[in-house]
């Protein structure tokens, strides 16, 4: 039986967490705050991040990164994109050594323009076959509560993918194998930017028509910079590309598209942050490093750099909308 420990106890590490154990995997949650993980031992509820769900009663929690680390073949990293560079450096030291360490955070790091991956290359200096990425349509709620979804585990080393493969298979949850990490990385960062314009549309009033429209040019904007980068436009047309980005630009549980749609509802930045309730939504600051590092490589990223502008600089959703559509006009 595999021995995972899942570090971050939000919504979808323990959303996540459920799926490991409910798969016959071993798992130990670390949680930033001691009666979080009290709650998940003693109550088997996180009653802060998923509220009236049941937790198995095998599922366990510590709020000691060394306890739940130690023994762990998996290596759950289930922290914020902007936050997991200095968590690892703290963990770095304590992960097993020969242990997968599986991303599931969707986010560009500001100012180095890092993918998850590469920031957990970079910290612990592991080979790059030991490094995995989750990505794909989960809302953690659904997936909580045993609705089915499918997922991709990303993985130079097939191995280490069918292991993690398996430790997460269960009658609701399905995951499928894949060795493209750049892609997977891109089309989940990428797709919670396309998100906030989506909820900036809907928020302003505008229909499905535009909805659709800004689905689809977004993704070939993702795809325009996932093959500048190195992925395959495949992963882009799977489930960490379309996949996610239909459920998080039409789901009212996605964070990203809620806040979006309060930004285009006239909120300013601030209301907006004050009602996600302290959970992230990772395309607020991502926009900001996607549009940096689609700029590096000299793509253009339009919808991308609207929301920038719109979370950054100031500018009206409205005038947002003016500015995109006044582009000059162009073959598909
Ligand atoms: N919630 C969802 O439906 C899904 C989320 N994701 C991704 O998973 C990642 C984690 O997201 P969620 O669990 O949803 O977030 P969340 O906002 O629900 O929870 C974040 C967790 O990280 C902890 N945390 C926040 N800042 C921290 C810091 N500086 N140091 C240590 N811990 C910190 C919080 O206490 C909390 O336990 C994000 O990158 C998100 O995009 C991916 C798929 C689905
Ligand atoms: O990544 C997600 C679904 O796959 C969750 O999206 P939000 O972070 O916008 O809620």
């Amino acid at each position: 039986m595999s021995k995972a420990a899942v570090l971050g106890a939000g919504s979808w590490g323990t959303a996540f967490a459920k799926v490991l154990a409910d798969a016959g995997t071993d798992v130990t949650m670390w949680a930033r705050r001691a009666e979080v993980a009290e709650s998940i031992v003693t109550r088997h509820e996180n009653a802060d991040y998923l509220p009236g769900i049941a937790l198995p009663p095998s599922l366990t929690a510590t709020d000691d990164a060394r306890a739940a680390l130690d023994g762990a073949d998996i290596v759950v990293l289930a922290v914020p994109s902007q936050s997991l560079r200095d968590n690892l450096q703290v963990w770095s030291p304590m992960i097993p050594a020969n242990a997968t360490m599986l991303s599931l955070a969707k986010g560009i790091e500001t100012g180095t323009l890092m993918r998850m991956s590469q920031v957990i290359i970079q910290v612990t200096g592991a080979d790059p076959g030991r490094v995995a990425v989750l990505s794909g349509p989960n809302l953690a709620r659904e997936i909580a509560i045993g609705q089915p979804a499918a997922t991709v585990v990303a993985c130079t080393d097939s191995t280490r993918a069918l292991e993690l493969q398996k430790a997460s298979a269960t009658g609701y949850f399905r995951p499928y194998t894949n060795s493209d990490v750049i892609g997977c990385e891109i089309g989940g960062a990428c797709k919670n930017v396309i998100a906030l314009a989506c909820g900036m549309a809907s928020g302003i009033g505008l229909g499905e028509n535009t909805i659709a429209s800004i689905i689809t040019r977004g993704l070939a904007e993702i795809i325009r910079l996932g093959v500048a980068l190195g992925a395959k436009p495949a992963t882009l047309a799977g489930l960490a590309g379309v996949g996610d980005l239909v459920a998080t630009c039409t789901s009212p549980l996605s964070r990203n598209r809620s806040f979006g749609e309060r930004l285009g509802q006239g909120g300013s930045i601030e209301s907006a942050q004050a009602a996600t309730h302290g959970q992230v939504a990772e395309g607020v600051k991502s926009c900001s490093s996607v549009r940096a590092l689609a700029s590096s490589y000299d793509v253009e990223m339009p919808l991308t750099d609207a929301v920038h502008r719109v979370c950054h600089e100031g500018l009206a959703v409205q005038d947002a909308i003016g500015q995109l559509l006044g582009r000059r006009t162009k073959p598909e």
